[in-house]
């Protein structure tokens, strides 16, 4: 039996500190710091069995990152499950969504069994694969999603990530197909012949740098058509990487018109503009491009509110040389996993738009609620399944590529302090992390 007692830590960071008792997986007690002699006697004696001292500390559920790239299969020398996996555990992730733009697509129930084995092997994180929407992410035919829902991986989420659903048929087709076997359709809202050789956002600062424009206008217009097609198909409907105010709007007129849509934000939208493109440094290209002040403004008072859902991270992993060239040549994304509470800490806690209740709402319970987890994104409660992160909430530290889990080190977060860490992630009462320190089986 394992046994993991977690001492002088505050659920949520409410009421007085804590000792939790975790058994074989599940919480078996939770009692005021200090009261809990016996359990702490059999914690040091038994084998296996770990004392965690966490005071000052907050506890949160597992964190679920509803978008992450793996780059397995195709581009190992950029992130590798294992390699992705590491950087969720040391980031407080307990489950992450691996996206199907790999090489070969992640289309075939074939792919997305070989990257969930590859998660299970590794151990660290739950890994489930997300199945592609159309075949090769070419937008033209229907992927056989039923095929991956019904496989080892059971795929709940579907998505072309990278690229935008654009044919209006097609995305109608598979929100009903989607419908019908209860799984949700993530999109990646760009409307490419108003993208064509975009490389950032179009305004002010594109003009001036002689970048090509990405309008917001092409992540709106098709964040209202899908919302539609899902009114009428009576799907579900998700959206990734909300970047602008203008989307903003549209959520929460679709939700008031009871559509049933979700949305997830990025740290990286939450927290930086377009004016870190001034240096022409390729860390900071990423799709959908780095707004104005006033879209994360409006971002992080819509997920203070809800009308935006969820923080996930679009982890992106690329290689040195895809990245440290020129502009318009670098590929876009980022690296997200093991900064996110960070950002998040900043962005929102600091500024009083989120306490840590809030944050494991957008951080754990509704990306566990919107993809269908049952064990994840759970009460902090005596006989709940033990996936939890320890949260150090005043411990700064300084980002430095060099020194995160990932084999790329593209963050644009390069020598920025954060102030907060997460001290250690628990997998089903299995300790993944801690100090940064990844426990492998
Ligand atoms: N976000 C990005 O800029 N890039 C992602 C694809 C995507 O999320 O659209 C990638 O796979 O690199
Ligand atoms: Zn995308
Ligand atoms: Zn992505």
């Amino acid at each position: 039996m394992t046994t993991v007692l977690i001492t002088g830590t505050r659920p949520y960071g409410e009421g007085d500190p804590v000792d939790v008792l975790v058994e074989d997986g599940v919480i078996t007690q939770i009692v005021p710091a200090g009261t809990l002699t016996d359990a702490s006697d059999a914690a040091e004696d038994g084998s296996g069995a770990e004392v965690l001292e966490a005071a000052g500390t907050v506890l949160l559920p597992g964190f679920v990152d509803m978008h992450t790239h793996l780059r397995e299969p195709g581009r190992e020398d950029a992130e590798t499950v294992r390699s992705g996996s590491a950087a969720a555990a040391r980031g407080g992730y307990t489950a992450v969504f691996a996206m199907a733009n790999t090489d070969p697509v992640a289309d075939t129930a074939v792919v997305t069994d070989h990257v969930y084995a590859q998660g299970r092997m590794v151990g660290l994180v739950d890994v489930h694969p997300v199945g592609a929407v159309t075949k090769g992410l070419a937008g033209a035919e229907l992927a056989e999603m039923g095929v991956m829902a019904a496989s080892s991986a059971s795929v709940r989420l579907f998505s072309d990530d990278g690229h935008c659903i654009a044919d209006p048929l097609i995305m109608r087709r598979a929100l009903e197909y989607a419908r019908g076997l209860d799984v949700l359709i993530a999109q990646h809202a760009e409307e490419p012949r108003l993208t064509e050789g975009a490389v950032a956002h179009e305004g002010p600062t594109a003009a001036r740098l002689g970048l090509a424009g990405w309008p917001r206008a092409a992540e709106e217009s098709i964040v209202i058509r899908d919302a539609l097609l899902a009114r009428d198909a009576g799907a579900r409907v998700h959206i990734c990487h909300a970047s602008t105010a203008g989307t903003v709007k549209l959520l929460r007129w679709a939700k008031e018109q009871g559509i049933d849509i979700t949305a997830e934000v990025t740290p990286h939208h939450l927290m930086l503009d377009d004016s870190r493109l001034e240096t022409y440094d390729g860390l900071f290209r990423v799709n959908p491009p780095l707004r104005e002040v006033s879209d994360a403004r409006a971002l992080r008072a819509a997920l203070a509110e809800g009308v935006v859902d969820c923080v996930a991270t679009d982890h992106a992993p690329h290689a040195a040389q895809d990245k440290c060239c020129e502009f318009s040549r670098a590929r876009p994304g980022m690296l997200g996993l093991e900064t996110a509470l960070g950002v998040v800490a900043q962005t929102m806690v600091a500024p009083g738009l989120l306490d840590w209740r809030g944050v494991a709402a957008v951080m754990s319970e509704r990306p566990a609620r919107i993809t269908g987890l049952p064990d994840h994104g759970r009460p902090i409660e005596v006989g709940e399944t033990a996936n939890l992160t320890v949260v150090d909430p005043d411990s700064a530290w300084t980002v430095r590529g060099a020194e995160l889990a990932s084999i790329a080190d593209n963050t644009p977060y390069e020598e920025f302090t954060l102030p907060a860490r997460v001290r250690a992630t628990l997998l089903r009462g299995r300790v993944t992390c801690v100090d940064g320190k990844v426990r492998a089986d």
